[in-house]
């Protein structure tokens, strides 16, 4: 949101996780600059429209727009838009980067549930194309646009969708990856071998365990409970990555997750 201009509070718990936001906006940055999508200059400005705040209340104060984006709980997040909703003007938009929670439970921690609406970024948010954006039962049009505008302007295509588990995106991206995962339990083929044959047989960027770490276990655990609550035998939480994520193994942000990224993996990515 910075590079298209906008002035962006960047708001975490602590220092270190600010300079981790960080850190991954540079490396961001520095990609664009070696494809020439972005000029040294355009990177500097927009580096300089982000302010880092580790408190929530001086983050939040002045600002007509908030992201949201903690992790995938929803009590964390009942609490976060409790607060949000004290802390800013009272025109303000709250929009929640959830991929599947209820954007209606969520705004009911506020008083202002017409002003609270689902904006799902995608992973990686420079280079994704879409922002799916979802309509809470009370979320209002002014919402629905303001959102639009944005997104637009930061170069992404919406659509906008109902307020049901996992909106369209989680929830058929759910279905595929669950499926591979149970193909992966069945033992009849390697993570590897799965990953291969849906990059190069259908086409995927990304096969279904190199994106899991790629989002990060956590997340797709959280994500996972509640398609098997809303939608029951259709889904199941796969114990292998409940099994990961006990041990602390989260995918490429942990080091460990599917695949090791400690050691120099021989990436089964197509290189052209
Ligand atoms: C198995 C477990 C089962 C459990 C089931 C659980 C179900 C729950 C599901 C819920 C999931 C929620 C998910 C979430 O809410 C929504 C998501 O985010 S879903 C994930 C969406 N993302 C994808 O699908 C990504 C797929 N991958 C790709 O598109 C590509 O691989 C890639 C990441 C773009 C990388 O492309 P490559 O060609 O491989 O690599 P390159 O390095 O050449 O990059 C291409 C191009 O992009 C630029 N680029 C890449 N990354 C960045 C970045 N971070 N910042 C800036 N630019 C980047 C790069 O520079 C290249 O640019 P170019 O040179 O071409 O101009
Ligand atoms: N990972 C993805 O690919 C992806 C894609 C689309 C949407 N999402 C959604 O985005 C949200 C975040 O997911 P993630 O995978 O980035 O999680 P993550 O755990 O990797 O990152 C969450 C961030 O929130 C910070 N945080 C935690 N508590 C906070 C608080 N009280 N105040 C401010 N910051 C706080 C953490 O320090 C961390 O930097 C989730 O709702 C997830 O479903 C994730």
């Amino acid at each position: 949101l910075a590079t298209p201009g906008y002035q962006v509070h960047l708001c975490d718990v602590s220092e270190e996780a600010l300079n981790k936001g960080f850190a991954g906006i540079e490396k961001s940055l520095a990609r664009f600059i070696k494809a020439k999508h972005l000029s040294e200059q355009d990177a500097e400005d927009a580096r300089s429209r982000i302010t880092g705040f580790t408190e929530l209340e001086k983050a939040v104060s002045d600002v007509d727009l908030v992201v949201e984006a903690v992790p995938e709980n929803m009590e964390l997040k009942k609490r976060i838009f409790y607060d949000l909703d004290r802390f800013t003007k009272p025109e303000v938009i709250l929009a929640t980067n959830t991929s599947e929670l209820s954007v209606t439970a969520i705004a009911s921690a506020t008083k202002r549930p017409r002003s609270v609406v689902g904006m799902h970024w995608f992973n990686p948010p420079p280079v994704m194309r879409l922002v799916e954006i979802v309509r809470g039962v009370d979320t209002s049009e002014e919402a629905i646009e303001v959102i639009k505008k944005v997104s637009e302007r930061a170069g992404k295509e919406t659509v906008v969708v109902k307020d049901v588990q996992g909106f369209v995106t989680s929830r058929a991206i759910s279905a595929h990856m669950m499926e591979c995962m149970k193909i992966l339990e069945e033992g009849v083929a390697s993570a590897e071998d799965i990953d291969k044959a849906i990059r190069l047989g259908l086409n995927y960027p990304m096969g279904p365990f190199e994106l899991a770490d790629y989002v990060g276990l956590d997340t797709m655990l959280f994500a996972s409970e509640g398609m098997v609550e809303a939608y029951g035998d259709r889904f199941r939480v796969p114990q292998t990555l409940r099994k990961l994520v006990e041990a602390g193994h989260l995918g490429r942000k942990s080091g460990k997750g599917f695949y090791d990224y400690t050691k120099e993996r021989e990436t089964v990515s197509v290189k052209k």
